[in-house]
């Protein structure tokens, strides 16, 4: 038993996967073996979940039927739907909100008492999970605008019919594809902190509801997935302020503060997916007539970059510029994080099943620095 400290179990091997390949240094990432610049532009994210899922791209019958299977299970029971509700009215924040909703799906869960052992029964769970996220979702934010929640529409695609259950309107065509890109982009990416939550939730044979609510709740966090949230904070303030983006970067600096969307545990270098969603952001920016953001963010990375900090290895993360990108999509800032998760729901059932073919429970150690031997002190004489 080694008695190394691994603080953040930084650099540590706990397991083997097939599903992501990273390389830090090279900034290069793929699902299975496929480079994410292919997926992101030519596979769409039910294409991407069936490859996660079932080890292979799909035929056109495969994720035709695929594709049906999921969209059949995108209604939510009503009485999940009107717990929604009355968490949007109470101003509820939407990650609190989904966590909530995905820990009443298995009370109507046809299935909810199979075994974890039973990974084809996991993975019908993990697929109903993965349909009803945006129609809980899209419920949350439709209601605290005072509107009524929208039933799917089995016709769209699953980001296609999230902007519709969302907005109330159908996605034209640059939106559908925009969104259906950025959930294949942030869909899976090794063992980060959420997809570590789920696996060592799910080591304990616990169910893919567990692991999915553990994943929701990790990924929260501002060094996590709520860093793209706080990227477009930091935007808004310093449109709201009128202060100079190089100006607001050089203060933050100044404080010691860390710059949202930037910095990472793995790469060393600009984020590939950093990189795709900067294109078409680019490629909005132009079309919409507003480069705001674009030019916001494009100054504070120019500074960054003089700074020094791509040779300290801190460079744009993936969270850099995926608000953006959704502000141009017209959806609301508090929703980033939630979509980020409605993506990686996808990969955090993926590490299940895959982790549980070969299940071992996970359980590392923490070397004790307290006190031993203590002599105990009966209450009344303390
Ligand atoms: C989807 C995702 O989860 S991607 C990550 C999203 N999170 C963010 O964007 C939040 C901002 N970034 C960070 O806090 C960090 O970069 C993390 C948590 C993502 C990774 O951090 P770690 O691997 O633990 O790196 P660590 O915290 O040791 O940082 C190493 C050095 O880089 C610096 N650094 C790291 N990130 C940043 C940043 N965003 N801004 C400024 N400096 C930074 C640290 O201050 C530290 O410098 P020091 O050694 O002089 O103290
Ligand atoms: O891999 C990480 O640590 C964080 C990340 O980029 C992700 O989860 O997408």
């Amino acid at each position: 038993m080694s008695n190394e400290l691994k603080r953040g179990l930084e650099g540590v091997l706990v397991a083997e996967s097939e599903l992501s390949y990273i390389d830090g240094e090279a900034g290069k990432l793929g699902y299975r073996g496929y480079a994410i610049e292919d997926l992101a532009t030519q596979a769409s994210y039910e294409e991407v979940l069936y490859l996660l899922w079932h080890g292979e791209l799909p035929t056109r019958a495969e994720l035709e039927a695929f594709s049906e299977n999921l969209a059949a299970e995108r209604s939510v029971d009503d009485e999940v739907l009107a717990a929604v509700a009355d968490l949007a009215r109470s101003g509820a924040d939407p990650m609190d909100a989904l966590r909530t909703a995905v820990s009443m799906l298995p009370t109507y869960d046809p299935e909810a008492d199979a075994d974890a052992e039973d990974l084809a029964a996991t993975r019908r769970q993990g697929r109903r999970i993965t349909a009803k996220i945006p129609t809980i979702l899209a419920a949350f934010d439709r209601v605290r605008r005072g509107e009524e929640p929208l039933d799917p529409a089995d016709d769209l695609g699953y980001a296609g019919n999230f902007l519709y259950m969302l907005t109330g309107a159908r996605p034209d065509d640059v939106a559908e594809e925009t969104f259906d890109m950025a959930l294949t982009l942030h869909a899976d990416h090794g063992l980060n902190a959420s997809t570590f939550a789920s696996m060592v939730i799910a080591s304990t044979m616990a169910d893919i509801y567990s692991s999915v609510i553990g994943g929701i709740g990790a990924l929260s966090g501002p060094l996590h997935g709520g860093a793209n949230e706080d990227v477009m904070e930091m935007l808004e303030e310093i449109d709201e302020s009128g202060t100079d983006p190089v100006e607001w970067a050089t203060a933050a600096r100044e404080e010691g503060r860390r710059i949202p969307g930037y910095g990472h545990r793995v790469y060393r270098v600009k984020d590939p997916r950093a990189e795709i969603l900067e294109q078409r952001l680019r490629d909005l920016s132009a079309s919409n007539d507003d480069t705001k953001w674009l030019d916001y963010t494009t100054a504070i990375e120019e500074y960054l970059a003089d700074q020094g900090l791509l040779e300290e290895g801190i460079a744009p993360n993936v969270d850099f510029y995926s608000g953006s990108v959704y502000d141009h999509l017209g959806i609301p800032t508090d929703m980033y994080t939630p979509i980020f998760a409605m993506a990686r729901a996808g990969g955090w059932i993926a590490h299940v099943l895959e982790y549980q073919t070969d299940n071992r429970l996970i359980r590392p150690r923490a070397r004790y620095t307290g006190p031993t031997d203590v002599e105990f002190v009966p209450i009344d004489e303390r």
